[in-house]
Parts: C-alpha cells; structure tokens; sequence
C-alpha cells in the first residue's frame, strides 16, 4: 500500500520526480529549458517550501508566484493546453508515489491555483481567455 505525504523528505521526492517529468515533457520542457532556463538548485529547494507551506503551514516559502507565471507568459505565452499538461504530470506523480488525505489536498490546491494562475494570465479581455 502506498503512503501518505508525511514529511518534507515525501514533498522533496514528489517535487524532484515531477520536474524531473516537466523538463523531459514535449509540451511544457522548453518553457523551463529555454524559455526560463531555471536554474534548478534555486528552483527546487523554493518548490519544497511552497508545497510544505501548503500542506503544513511552515510560512516558509517567500516568493510571488502569480507574478513569475505573468512574466513567464509575457516572454513566451502559457496556453490552457499547458496548464492541462502541467496538471496532468503533477497529478499523475502524486498518484505514482502517494495515497492519503494529504495527497488528497495537495492535488486539489494544485488544480485551484492552476485555475486562478490561468485566470492571472489570461484576464477577461485577453482572447486567450478560458473564461
Ligand atoms: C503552464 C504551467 C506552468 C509553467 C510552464 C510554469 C513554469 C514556471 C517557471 C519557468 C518558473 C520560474 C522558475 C525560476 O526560474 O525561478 C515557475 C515558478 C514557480 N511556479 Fe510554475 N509553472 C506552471 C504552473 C504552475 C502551477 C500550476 C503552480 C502551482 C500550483 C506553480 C508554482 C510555481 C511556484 C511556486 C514558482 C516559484 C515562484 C517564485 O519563486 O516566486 N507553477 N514556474
């Protein structure tokens, strides 16, 4: 039987083996490789705090995500079709390693700030727009 998501060691090895996944993906890989370049040793220690704020309430991440995607999107536009991909390999992870109400919630406030980000991105009067 699979575990739940109990400590920050499980959020690391859920966050590692999903960008490992983003960065080899066709759809999404080149807005981080060439678009972003992110620089990894930066990008995946920010990822395990953001996730653990989420889940235990650490208040330790520090960042603006809203505004790094709004970027991200003005250098190269992020669709509706990414944001799927996205969701698609992060939920599928999280069912690949882990089972319990922690991964649970971890999905669901995935798909909730996948929602908002997109609505960011694309505000009502963009025709991108998925509203
Ligand atoms: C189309 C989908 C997405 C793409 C292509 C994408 C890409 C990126 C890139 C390139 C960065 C900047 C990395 C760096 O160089 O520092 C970033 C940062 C980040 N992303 Fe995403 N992202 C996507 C969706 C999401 C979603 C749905 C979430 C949350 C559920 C998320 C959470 C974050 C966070 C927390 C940061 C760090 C922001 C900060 O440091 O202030 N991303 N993302």
């Amino acid at each position: 039987m699979k575990m739940d998501i109990a400590n920050r060691a499980d959020i690391q090895l859920l966050v590692d083996t999903f960008y490992t996944k983003v960065r080899a993906d066709a759809t999404i890989g080149y807005l981080f490789n060439d678009v972003a370049r992110v620089n990894w040793e930066l990008h995946l220690p920010r990822m395990y705090e953001f996730w653990e704020n989420i889940l235990f309430q650490t208040g330790s991440f520090k960042g603006n995500p809203m505004a790094a995607h709004v970027q991200l999107h003005q250098k190269s536009p992020l669709t509706a079709g990414h944001f799927e991909q996205w969701l698609k390999l992060f939920l599928a992870t999280v069912d690949e390693l882990f089972e319990g109400d922690n991964a649970e919630l971890i999905k669901q406030r995935a798909r909730s700030i996948a929602t908002m980000m997109q609505i960011k991105v694309h505000p009502s009067n963009d025709p991108r727009s998925i509203l």
